[in-house]
């Protein structure tokens, strides 16, 4: 870079920094990026995660970041529709996001295109403790019971009525199913008995981050007396503490010490205890101490139920047929389904014209083959798993011998064909493996399939079986 472009920049940045907007400006080949394009390019890649195609393309992507302050994040929103659907699904995730990637709190503040930023709303809920703040929405009032959650359901209820009877609870399933509502709505449920009860929501991640906050600024008894003196403890994505070996023990004794004052803990996962790779055994043995519950995809009545529910609640005009039209299209998660909602509502909106099937059938006409063709990691490797006879926790656990090394190159090799996974993230996926492991069997596999016709023949039923 020539000396007067450095020159110029730091003056920008200089400039920019007096006037209260601090702003790291990263040269790349070429391209100027802030901190703030560079931070929502990382925020997108979370969110491709976290929700579906739909989702993504319909009510991430429309979303432009404005401006980044030290507690502030300005974004425009096209519609006060697309703002709703941000405010009530993905505020929440978007904060934990940010502060993953800033290491700071920031506020969201969205702008609809045209009008200048109100003052932020945080949601916090008198009484916890949380760094999260519980969602008020995901309460029991507002979760539709169905034949898939409705153990779940019943479990939680019983831990909100009940806290410490059945101890730990922890809640597993696919992604979008409602386990953080039903999560957060044991939280929502206890501190309306009691607003002084302390109650804490974080993820796993972000206990990791405050424990090793904890570690850095010397602060480890601050962290233990927030995290041991509590009511009610809910992490949610248990899964990811999977090869965080310091931060299990950390987290094996805040669990005995909640446990022994018959405190309530109450965790969250996508699999089964057994099934999470690198969990100490002794962590495995207390999460199934309670009761592991598992909440399955909505049936087709339990999906035209949770449409009805939201259009009641939000007093919006939507009839049968149209709702029944929409949840026989969308048999994926919940998360979809509200969001499918949301986009025949814009989609309206924006043309003028009132809701019918036919125009929900025009709004949605791309979503049949957006969701058919995401296909989850999990997905894969039990895939995997079943067919050469070996178990989930071989394909992501360390084990040498043959008959799971293959397999298990298969999968990563898989997963980088069918996701768009990068290679570090496939790498956590596989229990916390190198980018160059993953490298290292992608290549190996597609080297032998060009010689050995079995493992193409293989690798051709296992897409087929998984595209189906
Ligand atoms: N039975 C239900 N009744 C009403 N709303 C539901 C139900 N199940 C899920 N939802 C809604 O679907 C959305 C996704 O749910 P939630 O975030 O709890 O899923 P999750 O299982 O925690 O997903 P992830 O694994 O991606 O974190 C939320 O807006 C939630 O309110």
């Amino acid at each position: 870079m020539c000396k007067f472009f450095v020159h110029s920049l730091t003056l920008w940045k200089t400039f920019l920094e007096n006037d209260k907007i601090p702003v790291e400006i990263k040269y790349l080949g070429g391209i100027i990026l802030t901190e703030l394009d560079s931070l929502w390019e990382a925020i997108q890649n979370s969110f491709r995660q976290y929700t579906g195609q739909v989702t993504f393309d319909n009510f991430i992507a429309p979303a432009k970041p404005i401006s980044l302050s030290q507690n502030r994040l300005e974004i425009e929103l096209p519609t006060p529709m697309h703002r709703d659907f941000w405010n009530k699904n993905l505020t929440e995730k978007l904060k934990e996001y940010v502060q993953r990637e800033l290491g700071r709190p920031v506020e969201p503040v969205y702008v609809l295109t045209g009008e200048k930023a109100k003052s932020p709303t945080p949601q916090n809920v008198t009484g916890s403790t949380s760094n999260i703040p519980l969602n008020p929405y995901y309460n029991f009032e507002t979760f539709v019971v169905g034949d898939g959650n409705k153990i779940a359901h019943a479990a939680a209820l019983n831990a909100a009525e009940r806290p410490g009877y059945m101890n730990p609870l922890f809640i597993y399933g696919g992604v979008g199913l409602g386990k953080t509502h039903l999560m957060e709505a044991i939280g929502n449920y206890m501190l309306k008995i009691n607003k002084n009860a302390r109650v804490k929501y974080v993820t796993s991640e972000e206990f990791t981050n405050d424990f090793i906050n904890s570690i850095q600024k010397r602060t480890t008894e601050q962290f233990r007396e927030e995290y041991r003196n509590l009511d009610l403890l809910l992490i949610d994505d248990i899964q990811f503490l999977a090869d965080k070996e310091g931060t299990q023990i950390e987290f094996f004794n805040t669990f005995n010490t909640l446990y022994d004052q018959q405190k309530q803990i109450v965790l969250t996962s996508d699999r089964m205890p057994r099934e999470i790779p690198e969990l100490q055994d002794r962590l495995v043995s207390r999460f199934m101490w309670g009761m592991p519950v598992e909440i399955t995809p909505p049936d087709l009545e339990t999906r035209i139920a949770i449409l009805r529910s939201k259009v009641e609640e939000d007093h919006i005009d939507i009839g049968n047929d149209t709702l029944n039209y929409i949840a026989g299209q969308i048999d994926t998660n919940v998360r979809e389904l509200e969001g499918a909602l949301t986009k025949v509502q814009v989609y309206a909106d924006l043309s003028n014209e009132i809701i019918t099937p036919h125009l929900a059938s025009r709004a949605l006409k791309d979503f049949r083959h957006s969701t058919k063709h995401r296909i989850t990691v999990d997905e894969i490797q039990k895939q995997v798993a079943s067919f050469y006879n070996i178990t989930q926790a071989d394909i992501m656990g360390k084990k040498r011998v043959k008959q799971i090394v293959m397999p298990r190159q298969i999968a990563m090799y898989l997963t980088r064909e069918l996701t768009d996974y990068s290679l570090p993230k496939i790498g956590k996926e596989f229990g916390g493996k190198d980018h160059t492991t993953v490298l290292h069997a992608i290549d190996k596999i597609e080297a032998t399939a060009k010689d050995d016709s079995q493992l193409q023949k293989d690798i051709h039923k296992l897409k087929d079986q998984l595209q189906a």
